[in-house]
């Protein structure tokens, strides 16, 4: 089905895996995957634990290069490096140095290749310190702030810098149930600001349904994409009706069975 998704897609900006596999040494991580996403949806990608889901991330972000296949963004060679990238990776990818506000000024700073930030600038990145709730962690180092903390300074500075392309590897996994129905809704909102395309990678099955117009499902070692899947919620509404929307339980228990059966 992911074959066939992509041969139906033809939004000119489309980043178009064809064949890509990626090898660590002599072992194959992802092999042969052929997926398009198309600009400015949310893709959530749900499998289980060592099929290549960071992986997949990483070569979208220039973190790893492919041994096979090729990327395409619209119809080019997609170079990363040509791209501002907003990355939430597992570990949160804090510098030990930096208080939550310098990391997410630098980030803004070097992303629109700035010395000073402007007064909108800072007012935005205020807005979303506050929306985020780490206001009072402004001038707190990572070593000073939970793993949950943590993890909404990283949000915070990949939605900050607009980047061409979101990334969020399990980006909600650290927050209490409540702080991230919270991080959910303004991530939907950042993105209905600003349609980028997302790559967002969820163990929660619930999750994936919430925020992704498309689910990707990935499944073996090494990684493969088992089916890309229309959201059968659609894409529209906000997050408490679309959770008690009638056919929430069925897809959750529909992608629970496609998932165990692998
Ligand atoms: N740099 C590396 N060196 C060696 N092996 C690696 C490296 N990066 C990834 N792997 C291996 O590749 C496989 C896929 O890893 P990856 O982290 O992409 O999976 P994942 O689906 O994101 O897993 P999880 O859900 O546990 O985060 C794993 O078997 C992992 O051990």
């Amino acid at each position: 089905m992911g074959k066939m998704l992509s041969v139906m897609s033809i939004s000119i900006d489309s980043l178009a895996f064809k064949n890509v596999s990626v090898a660590v040494g002599e072992q194959v991580i992802l092999k042969e995957l052929t997926l398009t996403l198309d600009a400015g949806k949310i893709y959530t990608i749900l499998g289980p634990s060592g099929t290549g889901k960071s992986t997949l991330l990483r070569v979208v972000a220039g973190l790893q290069n492919i041994a096979a296949g090729e990327i395409e963004l619209a119809g080019q060679p997609y170079k990363a490096s040509h791209h501002l990238i907003g990355l939430v990776p597992q570990n949160y990818g804090l510098l030990p140095w930096q208080t939550a506000w310098q990391a997410v000024t630098m980030a803004v700073k070097i992303s629109q290749k700035k010395k000073r930030l402007s007064s909108d600038d800072l007012a935005e990145i205020d807005r979303l310190f506050s929306a985020m709730e780490i206001s009072e962690l402004k001038q707190a180092y990572p070593n000073q702030m939970s793993g949950g903390q943590q993890q909404r300074v990283s949000i915070t500075r990949a939605f900050a810098i607009k980047g061409d392309f979101l990334l969020m590897d399990e980006p909600f996994s650290s927050l209490d149930a409540f702080t991230r129905e919270k991080a959910q809704s303004l991530f939907r909102e950042t993105w209905q600001r600003d349609p980028k395309t997302t790559l967002f990678i969820t163990h929660d099955i619930e999750e994936a349904l919430l925020l992704g117009q498309k689910i990707i499902l990935m499944t073996g070692q090494p990684g493969q994409i088992l089916t890309v899947v229309d959201n059968p919620l659609g894409c529209e509404g906000e997050l408490v009706e679309r959770r008690e929307h009638p056919d929430f339980y069925l897809a959750v228990q529909t992608l629970r069975r496609e998932l165990a059966s692998r």
